[in-house]
């Protein structure tokens, strides 16, 4: 369970997130959307410790995440998929990541077989295609076996194929009783992926709903967001 608590974060004159507060149930796949500047990473980021919050806070299975005593088991991330060494092989890289953790290496293979990158393990990460790195980013992810989940852009550079996978991975992680949040800008997918909808603005909380409720009053998703969030699309 992932919960978001008055969270606020400020840099210089811009407020990234703005009183922001939701939760993320376990057991079904959550999705975070919002307009490009809307606050999404920053939220995740927060979440993850990466960045200190203005004020308020967000709590993972009940602790900020600094002080999870295993933080790899506890929740698994994938931000950005491109942040590896190209040097590196993709096995080399996960072996470091785990040997870090004190996750066997045992484990390195399991998730490289479930994202389907058993055959490439031993190439340069530097010849990867994108969606090859977010199939390698989600793998670190699911290293640990980590009971929340967070996602950021993860179906950016898949094909269509890639893209089925990702859905059929999120559900099934849910289903497993896993807390999962995932942001995307695309609309059709997240209506074929997600259970429950957090969607923000500016920082702001828009809307906090299942997702039948959202299409049961729009034509579409992809209605029901620009509806939304229509007020909030402004650069700042
Ligand atoms: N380190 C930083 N320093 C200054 N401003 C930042 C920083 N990180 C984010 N911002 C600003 O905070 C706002 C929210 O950005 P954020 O990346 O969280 O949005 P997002 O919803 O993830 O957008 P996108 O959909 O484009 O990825 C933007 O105005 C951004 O410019």
């Amino acid at each position: 369970m992932i919960d978001v608590k008055h969270l606020t974060k400020t840099y210089a004159s811009t407020t990234a997130v703005d009183d922001l507060s939701f939760r993320v149930e376990p057991g079904q796949v959550t999705g975070f959307l919002g307009p490009n500047g809307a606050g999404k990473s920053t939220t995740m980021r927060l979440i993850l410790g990466l960045a200190t919050p203005t004020s308020g806070q967000a709590l993972v299975n009940g602790r900020p995440y600094r002080e999870a005593p295993e933080p790899m088991r506890e929740v698994g991330a994938l931000l950005d998929a491109t942040a590896v060494h190209p040097g590196r092989s993709a096995y080399n890289h996960l072996l470091a990541l785990a040997a870090t953790h004190g996750i066997g290496e045992i484990r390195v293979a399991e998730v490289l077989a479930q994202v389907g990158l058993t055959p490439v393990a031993r190439k340069r990460v530097g010849g990867f295609s994108l969606g090859m790195q977010q199939r390698l980013g989600i793998a670190g992810a699911l290293l640990g076996d980590p009971a929340v989940l967070m996602f950021d852009e993860p179906v950016n550079g898949l094909d269509p194929d890639g893209v089925r996978w990702i859905r059929h991975l999120m559900r099934g992680l849910a289903a497993e009783g896993r807390t999962i949040l995932l942001s995307s800008h695309l609309m059709s997918e997240m209506a074929l992926t997600a259970d429950h909808l957090v969607i923000i603005g500016r920082g702001r909380l828009v809307a906090d709903t299942p997702l039948s409720d959202l299409t049961s009053a729009y034509p579409s998703l992809e209605e029901a967001y620009l509806q939304l969030t229509g007020s909030s699309v402004e650069y700042r």
